[in-house]
């Protein structure tokens, strides 16, 4: 669904037949991103390549078809293609790694944070109360028919504490990655110019004198709003790499929330595996059965 959702934003693609195709080659090249770097045939890394191959082809092919067509599209890719628009003209091959690096860093990141979402909701009645109290009061005002907007979203306090608390429970992302510009001395140690250094900010996020009680899923911490301009607000990266994505992230999941948890109740399956390294994931997905609110 997370998927589907940022290729329909970005690149206009709609649930069908690219996305049939295009789907399992992501599947592939997300696998391959964080595998032993073992070029062999059958390996993960060996695979994430080669659908890395086939993805730039059907790329190719949607930039080549839309500048036949030559209809306007309003979806990332539309601007990033609009060569009269943009100060620097960006050549296919960037625009395809751009739109690459923005369905990467969009999708893993939404679709692990609702799924823990999920998890930590089920395991804390009393904060899917919350949660479902703060989005009901929002349905009430509207037909069961209207969409929500803007406005909803802004009234959406609780559910954005509750995905931080998650982000930050689970520690979607467990760091970031910098590059040295100079020598640099840490604690006495010295890291040379050029280094390419990964910050670890799972320690953060699990450091008491920051969050009190830091291994419980409380959302009400993050009421106070504060928290997030703190400088140990890692959440989404920090200083000017902060991730741009960070307010479209928190409005697909709070979208996602709203309707799950005012149409849906549900139960998981149980004897889901869920492991927090090299990155959270449910290797064989966290099973729930679903039934209507
Ligand atoms: C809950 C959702 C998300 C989380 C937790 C998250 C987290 C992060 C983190 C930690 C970074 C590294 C920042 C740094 O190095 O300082 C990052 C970078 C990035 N994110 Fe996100 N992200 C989310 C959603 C999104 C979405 C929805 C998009 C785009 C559609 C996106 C696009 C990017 C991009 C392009 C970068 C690289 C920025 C750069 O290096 O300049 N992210 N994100």
């Amino acid at each position: 669904m997370a998927l589907l959702s940022s290729l329909k934003q970005i690149a206009g693609i709609e649930s069908g037949t690219i996305s049939k195709e295009f789907m399992p080659e992501f599947f592939k090249l997300v696998l391959g991103t964080i595998s032993l770097p073992i070029d062999l045939p059958g390996t993960n890394y060996r695979r994430g390549f080669q659908a890395r191959k086939n993805i730039v082809g059907m790329l190719r092919q949607l930039i080549e078809e839309r500048r036949a067509s030559q209809e306007t599209h309003n979806d990332m890719l539309g601007c990033l293609m609009r060569t009269n628009e943009n100060r620097y003209k960006l050549s296919d091959e960037e625009i395809i790694d751009l739109i690459i690096t923005i369905l990467y860093s969009g999708y893993e990141t939404v679709s692990t944070t609702s799924m823990m979402a999920v998890k930590y909701l089920h395991d804390h009645p009393r904060v899917l109360d919350e949660l479902r109290k703060e989005h009901l009061a929002i349905r009430e005002r509207k037909r069961p028919e209207d969409p929500i907007d803007w406005n909803d979203y802004k009234l959406m306090r609780f559910t954005r504490a509750v995905i931080f608390e998650t982000s930050r429970l689970a520690t979607i992302v467990n760091g970031v990655l910098r590059k040295t510009t100079k020598d640099m001395e840490l604690n006495g140690f010295v890291i040379p110019k050029g280094w390419r250094i990964y910050v670890y900010t799972r320690e953060i996020n699990y450091d008491p004198l920051l969050y009190p009680d830091p291994l419980a899923f409380n959302p009400w911490r993050w009421l106070d709003k504060s928290l997030e301009s703190q400088n140990y607000f890692l959440l989404f990266g920090g200083g000017t790499r902060q991730c741009p994505g960070k307010e479209l992230g928190i409005a697909e999941i709070s979208t996602f929330l709203h309707y799950f948890v005012t149409r849906y109740r549900w139960e998981e399956v149980g004897g889901d595996k869920l492991m927090k390294f090299p990155r959270v994931e449910a290797p064989n997905g966290l099973h729930i059965r679903v039934s209507a609110y």
